[in-house]
This record gives structure tokens, C-alpha cells and sequence, in this order.
């Protein structure tokens, strides 16, 4: 079985990673030690000098440069920096009929042309699982008639301060000694309260019924130490629940199994065989 899942030799893809933070610094070292297929060509961040410092082992064959230069040095960009950057990220990509991962996946509810131009061009966006579990089962049931999707995210306080939702609503959650209901909307709704925080919740959407159908409590719970999201589907071909808890990373609003989730896509693109979507 091991020998069947080795990858068929073919010619390897440059990639290109844009945002050298939790996720992306991850990315780079799995990249480096070798994705098979895969070569690191370029990468992107605020302080290019820092980075370039910071990642000294990359060497030379790894050029760090502004965003707008990645796309003629790879042929797919991997978006995991601030939202508001993403059109910067992965327009160019899939202008240029290329393929763009991406993981600010709350900011294409904003920037749908980003999707229409992928397919005018021959592009394609990539929102892998993330920090979320069983997309393929709820796109699956989304092939027949789901009835309802709901979502229950609970998180440290840390993984929400700062949140504009927060601000605007003049909710304080540093002193609570209780879990608090902070939110209760759709995923929608939660991708502009929330930009940085609640991912999960529109990718859960877009793999199902979509962000204004998409139910969605968050709770700020000052005993957890992981962020912790449950979700319930009710379909005409399946009831299902899921939960997971995700342990997180160098930066307490994303779990560690994010960057993860995208080594396992890469490895998709180009294993023989492939297990689920
Ligand atoms: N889909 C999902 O399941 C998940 C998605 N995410 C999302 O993924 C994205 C990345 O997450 P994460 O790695 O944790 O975030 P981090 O904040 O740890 O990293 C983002 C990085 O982008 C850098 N950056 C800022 N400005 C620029 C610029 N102009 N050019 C290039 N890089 C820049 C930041 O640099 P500096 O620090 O110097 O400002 C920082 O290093 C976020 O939008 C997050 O919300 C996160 C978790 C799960
Ligand atoms: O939704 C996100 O962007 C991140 C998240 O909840 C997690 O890592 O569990």
C-alpha cells in the first residue's frame, strides 16, 4: 500500500507562499524538507529583511519578494497572510490561469470576482479543510438536499480579543469568568464581525449550503485552551455532528492543524491515489 501512494514522477510545481506567519513559516519548513513535487520558489512577507533573516535556511534558491512579484516566480500561490490582502495574493494567479490556496477563506465572501475571474481565466481557488473537519461529507450531502447546518465555535478568550464585532458591540470578554454567548448569526455575517477569527464557519459554508444559510454560535469560554468547533448537518442522505479541538498554533487564533491541511492538499494534487475530496 505504502509503494501505491508513492507519487508518480512528474514535473515539480513552484510554489509560491504569501504571509510568513503561523501558518506560512510551517509551510516553508515542510516545503523545504521536501513535499515530493512540489519546490519553493518564492515567498512573500511585511518585512522581507526580517524574513530573509529569519529564514536564512531556505538559501538562496528561495527569492523573498513583495507580493506583486510571486506570480512570476511560481506556478501556485499559497494566500496565508491578513484578509485585506487577499485580492493582492491571488488575482494575479488566477488572471494568469494559475492556481491560488487559499486559506483567509472569510475574505472571498467579499471578493467573489476573485472567483469569476479564475474561471474566466482557467484559475482556480483552493480553500483547503483548514482548521475544520468533514467538508467532504457536507459537500457530499450538498450534492442531494441538506436541511440545516449548524456551527458551535467555542475559543479561548485570546482567540477572539480584538475582533471588530467585539469593538462594535462594545463586548468586553477579558474579565469573564464564564463561557459567554458573543455571537449567534450566520457565517456571513460572522466573516465581517469576525474576519480573522471564523474561516472555518464560511468554508463550512461553501461547502455546504452557503453563507446566509450557515448557522453559527461562537462563545468566548475563559476555561479552554483550545478552539473548539462542533457542527451538525441534517441532509436528506445523512445526519451527521462532528467536533474538533484544535490545538493551536505559534498564534493562538490558528490551530495547528491548518498548515497541515494544506501539505495534505498539496499531496492530493499529485498522489496516485486519492482519499476523500
Ligand atoms: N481557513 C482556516 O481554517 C484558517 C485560516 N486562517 C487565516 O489564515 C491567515 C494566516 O493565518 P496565520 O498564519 O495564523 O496568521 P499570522 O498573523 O500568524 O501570519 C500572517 C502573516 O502575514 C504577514 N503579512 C502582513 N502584511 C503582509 C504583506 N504586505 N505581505 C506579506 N505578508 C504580510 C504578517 O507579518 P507581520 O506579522 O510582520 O505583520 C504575518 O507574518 C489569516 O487570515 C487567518 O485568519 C487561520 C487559521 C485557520
Ligand atoms: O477559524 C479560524 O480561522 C481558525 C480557527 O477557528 C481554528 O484554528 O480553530
Amino acid at each position: 500500500m505504502t509503494a501505491a501512494l508513492a507519487v508518480r514522477p512528474q514535473e515539480e510545481t513552484r510554489v509560491a507562499i504569501a504571509g510568513l506567519g503561523a501558518i506560512g513559516v510551517g509551510l516553508c519548513k515542510a516545503l523545504h524538507d521536501g513535499i515530493a513535487g512540489f519546490r519553493l520558489t518564492a515567498v512573500s512577507a511585511r518585512d522581507l529583511d526580517a524574513a530573509r533573516e529569519r529564514l536564512a535556511y531556505l538559501g538562496p534558491s528561495v527569492a523573498f519578494v513583495p507580493i506583486a512579484e510571486l506570480e512570476g516566480l511560481a506556478d501556485i500561490v499559497i494566500e496565508c497572510a491578513p484578509a485585506a490582502l487577499l485580492p493582492e495574493i491571488v488575482g494575479p494567479f488566477v488572471k494568469a490561469g494559475k492556481t491560488a490556496f487559499v486559506l483567509s477563506c472569510a475574505a472571498l465572501l467579499g471578493n467573489s470576482e476573485l472567483v469569476d475571474l479564475a474561471e474566466a481565466h482557467g484559475g482556480r481557488i483552493i480553500v483547503p479543510s483548514g482548521a475544520i473537519l468533514g467538508l467532504d461529507a457536507v459537500n457530499a450531502a450538498a450534492q442531494g438536499k441538506i436541511e440545516s447546518v449548524r456551527m458551535v465555535t467555542r475559543k479561548p478568550v485570546t482567540g477572539l480579543k480584538g475582533a471588530p464585532f467585539l469593538v462594535e458591540q462594545n463586548i468586553t470578554i477579558d474579565e469573564i469568568t464564564e463561557p459567554l454567548r458573543i455571537f449567534k448569526g450566520t457565517a456571513r455575517q460572522a466573516a465581517v464581525g469576525f474576519p480573522a477569527n471564523l474561516n472555518v464557519a464560511v468554508a463550512l459554508s461553501l461547502a455546504g449550503i452557503g453563507p446566509d444559510r450557515t448557522e453559527l454560535e461562537i462563545w468566548a469560554d475563559p476555561s479552554l485552551k483550545r478552539n473548539v468547533h462542533n457542527i451538525q448537518v441534517k441532509a436528506d442522505s445523512a445526519e451527521f455532528e462532528m467536533t474538533i479541538e484544535n490545538i493551536p498554533s505559534d498564534n493562538p487564533k490558528t490551530g495547528r492543524i491548518t498548515a497541515l491541511s494544506v501539505i495534505s492538499a498539496l499531496k492530493k494534487m499529485k498522489a496516485p491515489l486519492r482519499i476523500g475530496g
